[in-house]
């Protein structure tokens, strides 16, 4: 049976969250819809991993609503997929790739069942999507940055999700492979809602149909629109656009030069 979705993917309303008392989100709203490509740009600190956490459901704001697809995250973790920052993991730790893959099957299988013949087949065909079927058998501690985000996007495929969130996706990967990440999101898009999130402008990919600019609070814009206005006003200072094969470019001029 076809689940029907809420056509908007990500409803945000009012928030507000602090930490012991310090404020990092500030009347934050944000609506997007099904489908959508979605880069949330700030600098450090400006509270990008906190929105995260909060539309993932780790985290409930003081103030306002999160819903994910019309529902509050915890409650569709099952259509949600992430793929963290920090795939880096203890070299010598003893898993392998199909491991790490079968772990996205968790929400769907139930943590006390084993793993059935039907995941297993899901697995490998989310590792075959990321070209690393092969690797299968090869421990997660062996790989290159690269690989291993890869593998880390093929454990969030592996649930089959209907929104995917990656933390900062061209941490790891060298500018050839980041073509190739946005080609391969690009594709993925087609069936699924994308949001990356970054302080790295040169995810200003092609590929990305709108923007926010957080800086405790939210600035959203389509795509088309992105000005250097825009960006100076998110990271408080000139900075200068490099907007990988961005159509609608801006080159700012940084002061000092
Ligand atoms: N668990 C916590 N307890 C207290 N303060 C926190 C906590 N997590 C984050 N902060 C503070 O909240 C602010 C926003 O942090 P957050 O990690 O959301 O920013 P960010 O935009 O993701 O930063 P970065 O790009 O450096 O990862 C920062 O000032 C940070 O020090």
């Amino acid at each position: 049976m076809e689940v029907k979705l809420n056509p908007l993917a990500i409803e945000i309303e009012d928030v507000f969250f602090s930490y012991d008392g310090h404020l990092v989100l500030r009347d934050v709203n944000l609506k997007i819809e099904h489908g959508e490509f979605l880069a949330i740009l700030g600098p450090n600190g400006s509270g990008k991993t906190t929105l995260l956490k909060l539309m993932l459901g780790i985290l409930k704001p003081q103030r306002g609503t999160v819903r994910i697809f019309g529902k509050e995250p915890h409650k569709v973790v099952d259509r949600i997929g992430y793929v963290p920052q920090d795939t880096n993991i203890n070299k010598d730790f003893p898993i392998t790739v199909q491991d790490v893959a079968l772990m996205g099957r968790l929400g769907q299988t139930g943590r006390s069942r084993r793993y059935s013949h039907e995941d297993i087949l899901i697995v490998q065909q989310a590792l075959e999507r990321v070209k690393m079927w092969e690797y299968r058998g090869r421990p997660i501690g062996k790989l290159s940055g690269g690989q291993r985000q890869r593998v880390f996007i093929a454990r969030a495929l592996a649930a089959n999700p209907s929104i995917l969130f990656m933390d900062e996706p061209t941490s790891n990967v060298d500018k050839a492979l980041q073509t190739e990440l946005y080609e391969f999101l690009k594709e993925l898009n087609r069936s699924m809602t994308i949001v990356v999130v970054s302080h790295d402008l040169s995810v200003l990919s092609s590929y990305i149909k709108s923007v926010a600019c957080l800086n405790q609070t939210l600035y959203f814009h389509a795509a088309a629109e992105i000005t250097q206005e825009m960006m100076d006003m998110a990271y408080h200072c000139p900075v200068e656009l490099i907007a990988h094969g961005f159509p609608h470019r801006v080159l700012g001029e940084h002061k000092d030069k």
